[in-house]
């Protein structure tokens, strides 16, 4: 079989616990690419964790962060980047992931995006009374968004996140093969 050409960025999407930042680590791993986090790096760079960014420059202060890193590192080479589930509902971020990059979108359904992030409090958007209901209104919202972006898309709401990054490998192989 011809050597297939790897990706040299691939950009994961999808909502809030899909497994973005669990899996694109996997996958990094595979590739023998870097794995970058936009949101450690956010949390990084500005020395504040993501609800502590919400609170004090509200979303659209986040969105402007988001946006300016997106931008950055949608250009260096040899990266595996998860995206926070919201980065795509910006124009500019679904352009430069489109042309810069292979999009994989991790779909899951509600439920477990639900299960997967109910003990969690670094997620702003999911801290008030009624998570599911955010959860179900983000999506539909965001759902045509992440199918705009995406060149693949990945079952994510069943498996380890080993056997996901794997499946991700083959569906990439397949696409370089088309
Ligand atoms: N395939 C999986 N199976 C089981 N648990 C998972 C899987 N992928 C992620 N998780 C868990 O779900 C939670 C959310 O995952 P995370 O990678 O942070 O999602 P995202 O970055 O898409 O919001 C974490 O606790 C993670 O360990
Ligand atoms: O869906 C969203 O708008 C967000 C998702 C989060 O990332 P994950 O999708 O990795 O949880 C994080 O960027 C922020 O809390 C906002
Ligand atoms: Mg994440």
């Amino acid at each position: 079989m011809a050597r297939w050409h790897k990706p040299h960025r691939v950009f994961l999407v999808g909502p809030m616990g899909a497994g973005k930042s669990t899996v694109g680590r996997e996958l990094a791993a595979l590739l023998g690419l870097e794995f970058v986090d936009a949101d450690t790096e956010i949390e990084r760079r500005t020395g504040a964790s993501i609800p502590w960014i919400f609170d004090l420059e509200g979303e659209s202060g986040f969105r402007a962060r988001e946006a300016a890193l997106i931008d950055e590192l949608s250009q260096r080479d040899g990266l595996v980047l998860a995206t926070g589930g919201g980065a795509i509902t910006t124009p500019a971020n679904r352009d430069a992931l489109g042309a810069r990059g292979v999009v994989v979108y991790l779909h899951a359904p509600v439920e477990v995006q639900l299960q997967r992030t109910r003990h969690d409090t670094s997620r702003p958007l999911l801290q008030g009374d009624d998570p599911r209901g955010r959860l179900e209104g983000l999506m539909g919202e965001r759902e045509p968004l992440y199918r705009e972006v995406a060149d693949i898309v990945v079952e994510a709401g069943q498996g380890r996140a080993r056997a996901l990054a794997k499946r991700i490998v083959r569906a990439l192989e397949g696409a370089a093969a088309e």
